[in-house]
């Protein structure tokens, strides 16, 4: 624990980075994968099973706590992780991304965006300044900017516009933010899928002495080739000595990838979201435990695992009860899920502390691809 904010970088293996946050509530172990706790709850799962499963941190979004709970009462209540019971360091995204996603966006313009509630349909404002207010009041540890994200493929003035933007209210929170020593903003580098926005996105985000840096605008859809192509352009200019932060990825094979050109941090819905829907993520790939195939089969998902739903359970009774529906079978698969892919950061920081990340790299993927599930 530490009164401050740090990152301490252990190792490196080949681009792959292997470091440490600690902070106040805790030390966050990179590279590290944050469940999504969307609403304040990882969807299906107790905390304590998310804790227990190897996440130092969670994510929470901004725009759904601010339409509920509602931030004001979130902070009568004790702050967030009072309200849910986590004590451990949570990161909150700024609401943009979601906001331009999910809710009938109204205005956007240089003051903030104005948007209707894709739950109430009532109206609601959100300036830079409201952003780091609400994540300040959700006495959030890791806070984001407020910014613009673009769809891709787009035009480039389009994808410049946003990107000097998001540099501006970059500005604007820095100022909002001020100076609180156990608690970071991040800044989020923009720029689509124009190497040359990219790189004046990141050296402008360098003059404001931000304590992380996530890279943003990519896992919008764009060919897993253009997201690399951008980490490779963005990552060399931003301080080696302070975390990056990929957003929204990914699948194993995007993380595995990612992390070999730089990455520290990850978020992504896949283990939960499709935990729900009866996909199951294991060391030999995906299971869609709704096929048939799996009706009668009494193996586990992987006798190996130390993880009880993973372990425990057949494939039989996991694909009743997906086919039936039933909310057993969405929280024991995405137990299994994020057990796995805990497992898996865990085996990166192992090979990259070993310096022998590529070749950990290269067995994962190919075990992947053997399937023989
Ligand atoms: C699932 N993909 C994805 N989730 C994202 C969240 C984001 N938040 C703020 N800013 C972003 O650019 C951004 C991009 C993202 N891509």
């Amino acid at each position: 624990m530490s009164e401050n904010f740090t990152f301490n970088l252990k190792a490196t293996s080949g681009k792959a980075r292997l470091g440490e946050i600690t902070m106040p509530r805790g030390t966050i172990r990179t590279p590290a994968f944050m469940p999504v706790g969307t609403v304040g709850t990882v969807k299906a799962m107790y905390l304590d099973q998310v804790k227990e499963g190897g996440a130092d941190i969670i994510l929470g979004n901004t725009y759904h706590l601010m339409l509920r709970p509602g931030p004001e009462r979130v902070a009568r209540l004790g702050g967030l992780h009072e309200l849910i019971r986590w004590p451990g360091p949570i990161l909150t995204d700024s609401g943009g991304f979601q906001v331009m996603s999910l809710s009938g966006l109204r205005k956007l313009d240089e003051q903030g965006v104005t948007f209707k509630s894709h739950v109430d349909g009532s109206l609601h404002h959100m300036s830079p300044e409201r952003s780091i207010e609400i994540q300040g009041l959700l006495d959030s540890d890791i806070q984001m900017q407020l910014d613009e994200c673009v769809a891709l493929p787009n035009e480039p003035r389009e994808i410049e516009r946003a990107m000097e933007l998001s540099l501006r209210w970059a500005e604007r929170c820095r100022v909002a933010f001020g100076n609180q020593p156990g608690k970071a903003m991040f800044g989020i580098v923009q720029g689509g899928d124009q190497p040359a926005l990219r790189i004046r996105s990141a050296e402008g985000l360098k003059q404001l002495d931000l304590k992380g840096y996530s890279i943003g605008g990519l896992a919008v859809g764009e060919p897993q080739a253009v997201m690399l192509d951008m980490l490779r352009i963005t990552l060399p200019v931003l301080p080696t000595e302070k975390p990056r932060y990929l957003m929204g990825v990914g699948t194993p094979d995007d993380m595995l990838k990612s992390v070999a050109e730089g990455i520290d941090m990850f978020d992504c819905v896949m283990p939960t979201r499709s935990g729900r829907h009866g996909l199951a993520f294991t060391r030999r790939g995906k299971v869609n435990i709704r096929n048939a195939r799996h009706a009668e089969d009494m193996r586990p998902l992987d006798e190996q695992s130390s993880c009880p739903a993973t372990r425990d359970y057949s494939r039989a009774y996991l694909h009743h009860l997906v086919r039936s529906n039933e909310a057993l079978g969405g929280m024991l698969l995405s137990w299994n899920n994020l057990s796995y892919y805990q497992e898996l950061m865990q085996g990166i920081r192992q090979a990259i502390a070993e310096d022998r990340f590529e070749d950990f790299k290269a067995e994962t993927i190919e075990m992947w691809a053997r399937g023989d599930i």
